[in-house]
């Protein structure tokens, strides 16, 4: 087996024009969080009691159990350890790579339910046993008739009054909790969305506390049915599942009740806001653009290494084969999608940093705060997961066949990352909640008021400039003034769209749906030019080193170029920009895509993606792929012996009846 590394990536690494690891700091927040991040993952990734078969070569039964496995030693090796709570999603990921594990949703929405929903006296009660694993919960608000219309979840909760006690029922079949992560076979607790019932009245969705199976011998409690949801497109690491309640009684002390109260004798505190209920998956959509970036970062580090090492075809008759990455239409593949991942691991961080602010401020009682992290969340979450969804089978498909192998780790990163789409909020139903805020932001402006955050350019709608002015379409304030003028313009004319569809006679719901396809495009706009600027603004941080900034403007202006030429009707309807505007824009590309070229190994390597997290033999940091791609296919379940037993069950007999019929 070839020790050294493969000569291309060497010689690329060689020619680069800057040193990774100061990416690396700048993306990971400073070079003691790096050092920090490497010990940890090198501490998870040597420890032979996390190894284990491929995922690939195994039932999803087996991938269940050999993740509840990994993930339980994990979170006692954590707490051995001593891991601060700040580091643990370093060591996290090294353990579980790109899957998902089964007490995913116990960290990342039960405990953040508990903190964030439930009282003082509940979380006395509560947290310790849930911090410390004494008990495992997972979130339960999908409905297999009902996911994304929260309003219309069935599940009830009906206070009895006579015995201070909610009664749980599941009323029909479309009732069913559904998918829940860690629920099949994992959780003996959940947060449970059900509608309640006080006196005969609804008061809407709100969280309560329920036991789902025993403590003793985990059986399912009387009242509750509970399973697995069976295999799925990817995710066989986790047990989704479905549960039902028939008259399952808990106390009142079971809803959740920091904000939303009900007294002993059935009287009903109103919280601040409805929507405080629904603060769990605003933090999980903020979390989702920061995984976004992750993903995205990762499909294109295998391709882009990968691109390097591959040599194909014949670009100059009698020359070597040239690596792919040398074509430009292979460039033109992989670029853009280099350069939306470095722009949404940053918008990722600022999207997280606006929520811990945020959050703060709500869970002290100011929730002004609340409609701009929903919207800004909301439109994040839909536009990064889309992207990511995009380029990582562009970059799959830029793999040619080896990218259709498992081998290439690209297949599962997709599998496992692509339902980003569509839970925590479908994409486009998010992308209406972003229009929503827009719309009402718009009105607001309109009359007057002046507008503050992700909306404040919206108080000012640029005009159009006088015809024949030339633009440098590399100058990053041109480019985000146009994705500003853009994203203003769209939220006009879906408003202007609107207002028509009423005055035609439609009332507000039928006019929404009439303009929804507009109302989307417009909160894309909203969402592309805050990640743009987010980008912009990042560069002009006066301690980023002279050698790195150059190389990530390249990449802040192709992004913003890509997006620009991509979406050229947006820019170019209202005369915005002219035809000589685009034309320049997308000779830039090509210039920019030539100049990103030496730096691209550099640029994946500052990801800074161990070879054990990327899981790709196409990916390799050491390029030596071919022989480990061998390697890897000689350890398929189906190479354990030369002759499978099928040969004996069926080949054999079909070949000698065959032969023996000539
Ligand atoms: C030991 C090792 C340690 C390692 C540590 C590391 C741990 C990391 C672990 C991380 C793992 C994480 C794993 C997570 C995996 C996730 C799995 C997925 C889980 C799920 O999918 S859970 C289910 C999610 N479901 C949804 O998202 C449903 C979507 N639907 C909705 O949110 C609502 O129904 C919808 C569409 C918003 C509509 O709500 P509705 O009530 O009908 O509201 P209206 O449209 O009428 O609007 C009314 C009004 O409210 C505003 N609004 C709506 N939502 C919100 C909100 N969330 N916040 C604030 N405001 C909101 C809306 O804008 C309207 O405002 P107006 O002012 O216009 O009236
Ligand atoms: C892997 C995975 C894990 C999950 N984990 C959990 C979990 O742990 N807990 C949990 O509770 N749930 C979980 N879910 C469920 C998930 O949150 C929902 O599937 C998601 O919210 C989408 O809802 P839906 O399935 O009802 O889609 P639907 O709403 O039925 O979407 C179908 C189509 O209808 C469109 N549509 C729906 N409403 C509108 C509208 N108002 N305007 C325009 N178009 C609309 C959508 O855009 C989409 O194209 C998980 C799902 C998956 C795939």
């Amino acid at each position: 087996m070839a020790a050294t590394v493969n000569p291309d990536l060497k010689k690329e690494r060689e020619n680069s024009s800057f040193d990774p690891n100061k990416i690396t700091s700048f993306l990971y927040g400073g070079p003691e969080i790096v050092k920090k991040k490497r010990e940890l993952e090198s501490l998870a990734l040597n420890d032979p009691d996390y190894q284990h078969e491929d995922l690939n070569f195994m039932s999803q039964e087996q991938q269940y159990e050999t993740f509840l496995k990994k993930t339980l030693l994990m979170v006692t090796k954590v707490r051995e350890l001593k891991i601060d709570v700040a580091d643990r999603h370093f060591y996290r990921s090294a353990v579980i790579g790109t899957n998902p594990d089964p007490l995913g949703l116990h960290v990342g929405m039960f405990l953040p339910t508990l903190y964030g929903q439930a009282s003082q006296e509940q979380k006395d009660k509560w947290l310790k046993m849930a911090e410390n694993f004494a008990i495992i919960g997972t979130y339960a608000q999908t409905e297999m008739g009902h996911g994304t219309f929260l309003r219309g979840l069935e599940t009830t909760a009906t206070y009895d009054p006579t015995t201070q006690e909610f009664v749980i029922n599941t009323p029909t079949i479309t009732a069913y909790k559904w998918w829940p992560g860690g629920l099949g076979k994992t959780s003996n607790y959940c947060v449970l969305m059900a509608q309640l019932y006080i006196h005969g009245k609804s008061y809407g969705p709100h969280p309560f506390m329920v036991q789902i199976r025993s403590l003793q011998d985990h059986k399912p409690l009387p009242g509750v049915t509970v399973g697995d949801i069976g295999p799925k497109f990817g995710y066989g690491s986790v047990d989704n599942g479905f549960l039902a309640f028939n008259n399952v009684r808990i106390p009142r002390e079971n809803m959740l009740m920091k904000y939303s109260k009900v007294e002993p004798d059935g009287t009903y505190v109103k919280p601040p806001s409805t929507k405080l209920a629904y603060g769990t998956m605003v933090q999980v959509r903020a979390n989702i653009v920061v995984n976004s970036g992750r993903v995205l970062a990762k499909a294109v580090t295998i391709a882009t290494r990968y691109s390097c090492v591959r040599r194909q075809s014949e670009m100059k008759p009698g020359h070597p084969e040239p690596q792919v990455l040398d074509y430009v239409t292979q460039q033109y593949k992989l670029f853009p999608y280099l350069a939306a991942a470095y722009a949404f691991w940053l918008t990722g961080q600022t999207m997280m940093s606006v929520y811990t602010t945020s959050s703060n401020q709500i869970s002290k009682g100011d929730i002004s705060a609340l409609p701009e992290l929903h919207a800004l969340s909301a439109g994040l979450k839909a536009l990064s997961s889309w992207v990511a969804n995009v380029g990582m089978e562009e970059c799959r498909m830029a793999c040619g066949g080896h990218g259709y192998s498992h081998a290439s780790g690209l297949p599962r990163l997709y599998a496992n990352m692509t339902p980003g789409a569509t839970y925590e909020g479908e994409n486009t139903v998010m992308m209406l909640q972003t229009a929503r805020y827009l719309m009402k932001s718009y009105n607001q402006s309109l009359q007057g008021e002046k507008l503050a955050g992700s909306v404040a350019y919206l108080s000012g709608v640029q005009p159009v400039p006088a015809a024949g002015r030339t633009r440098n379409m590399l100058d990053l304030g041109v480019l985000c003034d146009a994705y500003r003028h853009r994203a203003a313009r769209l939220v006009h004319e879906a408003a202007v769209q609107l207002r028509n569809e009423r005055q035609a006679g439609k009332d507000q719901p039928d006019a929404w749906n009439a303009a929804s396809v507009d109302l989307v495009k417009a909160a894309m706009a909203h969402s592309q030019y805050f990640v743009v600027k987010n980008f912009a603004e990042r560069l002009t941080d006066s301690t980023l080193d002279s050698s790195i900034s150059d190389v990530l403007t390249r990449l802040c202006q192709l992004h913003a170029l890509h997006g620009l030429v991509t979406n050229s009707g947006d820019f170019l309807e209202d005369g915005y920009l002219t035809g000589t505007d685009v034309r320049q824009a997308r000779r830039h590309i090509n210039a920019l895509m030539a100049k990103l070229r030496p730096d691209a190994v550099a640029l994946v390597d500052a990801f800074d993606f161990p070879d054990g997290i990327l899981n790709s033999v196409l990916g390799r940091y050491d390029g030596n792929v071919y022989e480990h791609l061998l390697e890897w296919a000689k350890a398929s379940p189906l190479n354990k012996t030369d002759v499978h037993q099928s040969y004996h069950k069926y080949l054999k007999p079909f070949l000698e009846d065959n032969r023996a019929k000539l």
